[in-house]
């Protein structure tokens, strides 16, 4: 996660691996001078201890490089230490069953050719195999070192070097490679399977969409992105544009899609349709990653505290950013996000609520264009929901930033704009403008006096009340128990109206508060995803 969250925050490849890989040089080092020393003192056997220890160093870079590939792939740590792990034990016995097998099936004269070839063969892919050749030529195993070669060799202790410095070097440049923007070459060209026009509310929004999509303002650009996992169409052909100084929430229930969006413009995951774009601060993340990186900072879903202090936590990743004025652009990070007070705790030791903000303090060290925020206060209390929120709107300032929620309260009280998602685009323009979509209709909320043990009876007489009183009403979800909320058609009441008409039947149907409204958030969401979207989602 902490990887994950480098990665996505501008940091350059180069300095990011070789940052990691002198971090693990360290313990390496210190391992290969121990298991050297012991093997010297284990027994007078063993020879060229100095080609020993090269290699074994050599075996611990390329291991850390080998732990580092799989870890791109792999789903957590440990399912990437399983992997190398097996990886390396199936190579060892393989090369132990081969050699025990040629010894067995090969005449004296050619048994040194015959281990060459199985060590040559075997090898080139394995550093377990180089690291276990090295073993048997030290301990004058197999015959190889009577025949007056020098130790450096390449049939002594030259093959595995000369192995494990082309596995080294593969390996780092397929790292490199893989963060500039390698794009694993997809079988589906083929369109969505859906109309992307498929909500007439959406349609017209996209018209509008197309428009800013060209603007000089828009710093991210998501056009036409689709992802499939397996049959799944999880993302349904989404374009969004987002400009700077604008907060832009994608709004869904569970399983929406959100996250799969926003690991796309992280270029974490690819789009599975090559007609996709994604544009950061006129970049490609899938063509471009280091220089799309550049301009973008991540907040994911969940902090990764380090064991460092905040202040050395800001300033690693303003190092390993290449950022030219760390010292300003750290305390401008910290006095924007207000943890001056904690610069010099531990990182792993701060509230939920600081740790969020620390994690907000890493996406803008570098000052990128475009901030990504994941659910940004979805673990937070009341208290330090609102004191996010505006650090937000401060830091929002000249950005363009996209956010994740499932909380409308949220959307609400940060977003100029909403796009409201459930796999596919459902809606997408202001927020005010999304309000006014719900209707000039009056919003109605009762609260029973029994509540919340109102019974099914007392409901219905409540019920039969609105049912009887208001014309083409429509009865929303029941939130509690002894709860209704009700929407009338703007035509015939006005809001004295109504309250008149409340205050008369209030004692009579037992109602302890009522309220009128008009459309929140909630209604637009609720509306628009109940016309287009998944009616099991709607409860969010
Ligand atoms: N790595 C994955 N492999 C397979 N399916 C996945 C993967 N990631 C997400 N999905 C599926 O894609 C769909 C969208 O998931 P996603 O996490 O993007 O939704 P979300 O809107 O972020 O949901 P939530 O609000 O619960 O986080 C879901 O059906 C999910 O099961």
């Amino acid at each position: 996660m902490v990887r994950s969250m480098q990665y996505s925050n501008g940091i350059r490849p180069l300095p990011l691996w070789l940052s990691h890989l002198s971090f693990d040089a360290i313990f390496v080092l210190i391992i290969s001078i121990v298991a050297t020393a012991l093997l010297s003192i284990s027994t007078p056997v063993w020879t060229g201890l100095g080609y020993i220890f090269i290699i074994f160093v050599l075996y611990g870079i390329v291991a850390a490089l080998l732990s580092y590939v799989i870890s791109m792939f792999a789903k957590g740590a440990v399912t990437a230490w399983f992997l190398l792990a097996l990886g390396q034990i199936i190579f060892y016995f393989a090369y132990f069953g081969g050699i025990l097998g040629v010894q067995s099936a090969t005449a004296y004269p050619d048994l040194e050719y015959m281990m060459n070839a199985l060590f040559f063969g075997l090898g080139i892919v394995s550093p377990a195999v180089c690291l276990e050749r090295t073993l048997f030529i030290g301990l004058q195993m197999m015959a190889l070192s009577c025949n007056q070669r020098a130790p450096g060799s390449i049939y002594l202790y030259g093959g595995p070097i000369l192995y494990l410095i082309l596995q080294g070097v593969f390996l780092f440049a397929l790292l490199l490679w893989w963060d500039v923007g390698f794009v694993i070459p997809t079988s589906r060209s083929r369109k969505s399977t859906t109309d992307p026009e498929g909500t007439e509310m959406y349609s017209t929004d996209l018209i509008s969409e197309r428009k800013r999509l060209v603007s000089n303002q828009t710093d991210l650009r998501v056009e036409s992105v689709s992802k499939f996992f397996g049959k799944n169409l999880a993302v349904d052909n989404v374009t969004f544009a987002v400009q700077q100084s604008e907060i832009f929430a994608l709004l869904g229930p569970n399983g929406a899609g959100k996250s799969t969006i926003i690991s796309m413009i992280r270029g974490d995951i690819k789009p599975s349709t090559s007609n996709s774009t994604i544009d950061i601060a006129g970049h490609s993340i899938l063509k471009h990653a280091v220089a799309a990186r550049a301009n973008l900072g991540v907040c994911p879903q969940f902090d990764s505290a380090d064991v460092l202090t905040v202040k050395e936590t800001l300033r690693f990743f303003a190092k390993i950013r290449g950022v030219k004025n760390i010292d300003h652009n750290v305390s401008t990070v910290i006095a924007a996000c207000g943890i001056g007070e904690w610069t010099d705790q531990l990182a792993q030791k701060l509230s939920g609520g600081t740790k969020r903000k620390l994690s907000l303090a890493i996406a803008l060290v570098g000052n990128p264009r475009v901030l990504v925020l994941d659910e940004p206060s979805s673990a937070l209390d009341a208290n330090a929901k609102r004191t996010l929120w505006r650090c937000l709107q401060t830091i929002s300032k000249g950005r363009a930033v996209v956010l994740t929620t499932h909380s409308m309260e949220e959307a609400d009280a940060l977003a100029d704009r909403i796009g409201i998602v459930s796999s596919r685009m459902l809606a997408l323009g202001e927020r005010e403008d999304l309000k006014k979509r719900a209707g000039e209709n009056f919003y109605i909320h009762i609260v029973s006096k029994s509540a919340p043990r109102t019974t099914r009876q007392e409901l219905q007489v409540i019920r039969d009340w609105i049912h009887g009183t208001f014309q083409n009403v429509k009865i929303s979800r029941e939130t509690q128990g002894g709860q209704i909320r009700f929407e009338v058609p703007a035509a015939g009441w006005d809001m004295v109206g109504l309250i008149r008409e409340f205050e008369g039947a209030k004692e009579r149907l037992g109602i302890e508060f009522y309220s009128v409204g008009k459309a929140t958030l909630d209604e637009v969401f609720e509306n628009i995803v109940r016309k287009y979207g998944d009616d099991d989602v709607i409860e969010v």
